[in-house]
């Protein structure tokens, strides 16, 4: 692993929001300076890096602003929603990086990218909306909410409940020939939210819609398409687990291709938390057999990268 260097990154939710923190701008803020003294640092250890990062919770909340603003403005479309959500997250990243990066005298530029990911205008997700956005509700306000509104609202893992809208898969970062070309001077924020979701017309122009892309799998899309050595998977977690929150519950220090498969299988991984970001490292290893992707936390990366803690899901 030691010339592996290029890396890229796909932050959590937790990158950006501490769980029962106000859901404020502020309080993003802080919780990304402390993310991005972990991403400095391992840029600093010599790592070239790109940053994804989700929007769930951000982009349900430009939405719901904006919805429950019509009375007094137009309200803004979903896709544009996505780039607002990718334009304020970028920029906090911008500012928190710069900072951790000047404390350690490293003079590197951070730019944040408007990335738009195309997808296919007839995926089946668009009938099956699976991608959860917003603050919580309970059962009760949930149903209300389904009934006045007409929201597909779903339970989200035992937290509450959560507006939810398709997400289809990410078919080519429109972006990418300017993530390349950044890459060697600029630590690139790109494909936010997984990328605002577009389709391709036949003669060449864009559409924006409706849909949150899962941005690990946008992430592996990225990883694969610049020839990234790593997919790194940031979580809340230090460890896949099998048997998770079970009595039997085993941390895995590695998984191979096959392994990984067998226990997606099983279904050892929950839907819509980690059962994508599974996905998203068998897609990286299938199509580079000779790379990794590795699953860790925030905390973690740094010896994560150094093949001492995380999962590591590996060909063989
Ligand atoms: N098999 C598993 N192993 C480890 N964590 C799991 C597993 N299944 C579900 N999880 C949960 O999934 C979470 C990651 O999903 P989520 O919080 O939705 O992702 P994100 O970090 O992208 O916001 C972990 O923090 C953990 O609580
Ligand atoms: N776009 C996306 O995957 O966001 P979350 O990580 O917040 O679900």
């Amino acid at each position: 692993m030691s010339n592996a260097r290029k890396v890229v990154i796909a932050l959590g939710g937790n990158a950006l929001q501490e769980p029962g923190s106000p859901a404020t701008a502020e309080a993003q803020l802080e919780v990304v300076k402390k993310t991005c003294d972990y991403l400095a640092e391992i840029s600093c250890r010599g790592y070239e890096i790109a940053i994804a990062h989700g929007n769930g919770p951000q982009v349900g909340r430009i939405l719901l602003a904006s919805e429950t603003a019509r009375e007094v403005t137009p309200a803004m479309p979903f896709d544009v929603c996505g780039a607002m959500s990718q334009g304020y997250i970028g920029y906090h990243i911008q500012q928190g990086l710069k900072y951790a990066l000047n404390k350690r005298n490293k003079n590197i530029p951070v730019v944040s990218l408007v990335t738009q990911v195309v997808v296919e205008k007839n995926d089946p997700a668009f009938q099956n909306p699976t991608k959860p956005i917003g603050p919580f509700y309970s059962e009760e306000e949930a149903k209300q909410l389904m009934a006045e509104k007409g929201y597909v609202m779903k339970e989200d893992a035992g937290r509450g409940w959560r507006r939810v809208v398709a997400s289809p898969m990410p078919r080519k970062i429109v972006e990418l020939d300017s993530v390349i070309r950044l890459w060697d001077t600029t630590i690139v924020i790109t494909v936010g939210g997984g990328g605002v979701p577009v389709i391709e017309h036949l003669d060449g122009t864009f559409e924006g819609v409706a849909a949150v892309i899962d941005k690990d799998l946008a992430a592996e899309r990225l990883a694969e398409d610049v020839g990234a050595d790593i997919l790194l998977i940031l979580t809340e977690v230090e460890k896949v687990a099998i048997n998770f929150n079970k009595p039997d519950q085993k941390n895995l220090d590695h998984m191979t291709l096959l392994e990984a498969a067998q226990y997606v299988d099983e279904g050892q991984f929950a839907p819509g938390s980690m059962l994508p970001k599974v996905e998203a490292a068998i897609r990286f290893v299938r199509a580079n057999p000779s790379k990794r992707a590795i699953i860790t936390s925030l905390y973690k990366a740094v010896e994560a990268l150094e093949g001492k803690a995380g999962t590591h899901v590996t060909f063989n």
